[in-house]
């Protein structure tokens, strides 16, 4: 039996991020770049206003007081997007809106609200320093930058600047395909007529919505039953996704036949159970250089192992940098005991209080209680050595619910 932390390094040093691709801007958002972005152009691309105002010579204005006004003759009106055609000369001013380029001459702008207008003349009631409300050509980036540099998470500030730039197809990591397999004599589909016999597949939905979670591309292979021809005949297809995974059957019942059958179909099997509860059974192995996972089949046990195994490598294949969830410290309110050999993912429903943070366990703690997880926003980790926690203790919580820190002010939530 193999320690959580020891099975997530084993795992994590045979992966490495695929290759990169090009795709449209918006699509890239959330991805990872695979270049550094360069400035082809300046931005802003020549000295514009940053004020609706006068364009002026900054000498003229000196001195200039409500009472002691400096009288300009008004030459011309630069809106936005329109060229200036005259210099400004002493004793001149152009109007000019925000964002429209600076006439030559002029070396700063006045605004508005310091300026009385009559007729073809402007008062100037206050003086402005050179370079006063001109935004530099340039200013924001110089041409040849390094704007956004390759590894960057793509975000929507990161769009635009792109955008900005000129850039409409970007070089991201590629994202894995992920083929999942349930395995199991009793399980039925979502939509197959109800049983008490059955057990309806809901591993192959929560995994795939945990694949779709990270980002990467799921690749659903239905369900084999427990005999060695129909589970070949759903991993033999699977071999092609980047990372395949399975649920179930990997136990040491009677028909936990995972394990023989990912080993004939040429995987080297790298460890087998890892000292966690829930998620013991936990196989992996290695195939053609492709991870794969025999996660355990009950519905909680299946996703805490996605959470602590998977979900980390279909990141660092995505060229993501941060691979693990947030963690913080919180009081756990309820008392629990444990086997001192395993560490323990606990459910727990995490809540702010005061300055700090509270964890209360959701309820029923066995593996095949998925409604524990609905309720739940983190897994109290309880480590290898401890025996029991009581309540008022400090625990480490891994937070698996990523909108959990928006506490929204309760009057916005209210309802119409
Ligand atoms: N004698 C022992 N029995 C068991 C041990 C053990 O150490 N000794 N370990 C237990 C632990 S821990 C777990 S976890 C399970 C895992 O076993 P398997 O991976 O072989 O899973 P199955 O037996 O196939 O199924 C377990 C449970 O989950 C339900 N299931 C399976 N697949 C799905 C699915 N796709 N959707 C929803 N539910 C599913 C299945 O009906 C079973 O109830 O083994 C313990 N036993
Ligand atoms: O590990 Mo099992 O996952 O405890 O139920």
């Amino acid at each position: 039996m193999i320690q959580v932390e020891d099975a997530l390094n084993v795992i994590l040093k045979e992966t490495f991020p695929l290759g990169t691709e090009k795709v449209a801007i918006l699509d890239a958002l959330g991805r990872v770049l695979g270049e550094s972005i360069f400035a082809g152009r300046l931005i802003p691309p020549r000295d514009n206003s940053s004020m609706d105002g006068y364009a002026v010579h900054e000498a003229d204005t000196k001195g200039a007081t409500p009472f002691h006004p400096v009288i300009l003759d008004v030459i011309e009106d630069i809106p936005a997007g329109s060229i200036p055609r005259q210099a400004v000369g002493i004793g001149q001013a152009a109007r000019i809106m925000t964002g429209a380029p600076i006439p030559e001459g002029a070396d700063a702008v006045i605004k508005i609200e310091d300026t009385r207008q009559s007729g073809k003349r402007v008062e100037l009631t206050a003086s402005v320093k050179k370079g006063e409300n001109i935004r530099r050509a340039g200013g924001d980036v110089r041409e040849g930058e390094e704007v956004i540099p390759a590894g960057t998470v793509v975000r929507p500030a990161e769009v635009g600047m792109m955008a900005a730039l000129g850039k409409s197809f970007v070089s991201v990591y590629q994202r894995p395909v992920v083929a999942v397999i349930a395995t199991g004599d009793e399980l039925a589909d979502i939509d197959d007529p109800v049983s008490s016999w059955k057990i309806v597949n809901s591993n192959a939905y929560s995994l795939t919505a945990q694949i779709l979670d990270c980002g990467a591309i799921p690749l659903q292979m239905g369900i084999a039953r427990d005999n060695p021809e129909d589970l070949l005949a759903k991993f033999r297809p699977a071999l092609r996704a980047d990372v395949i995974l399975s649920s179930g059957g990997v136990s040491v019942g009677d028909y936990d036949l995972v394990k023989d059958i990912i080993t004939e179909v040429g995987t080297a099997i790298e460890f087998w159970r890892v000292a966690m509860k829930p998620g013991k059974p936990l196989v992996y192995g290695r195939i053609g250089g492709k991870p794969i996972f025999g996660l355990p089949g009950n519905p909680v046990s299946t996703m805490v192992s996605f959470e602590q195994f998977v979900r980390p490598v279909l990141l660092k294949m995505m060229g993501q940098r941060c691979l693990f969830r947030r963690t913080l410290q919180a009081i756990l309110l309820e008392g629990l005991e444990k086997q001192p050999e395993l560490t323990y993912f606990v459910r727990v429903q995490v809540k702010r209080e005061g300055d700090g943070y509270v964890a209360v366990p959701t309820g029923e703690q066995s593996s095949g209680v998925l409604k524990s997880m609905v309720r739940a926003n983190g897994l109290a980790i309880l480590p290898k050595g401890m025996q029991k926690i009581s309540s008022g203790e400090r625990v480490t919580v891994q937070m698996i619910d990523d909108s959990f820190n928006m506490t929204l002010n309760p009057e916005y939530l209210e309802e119409r």
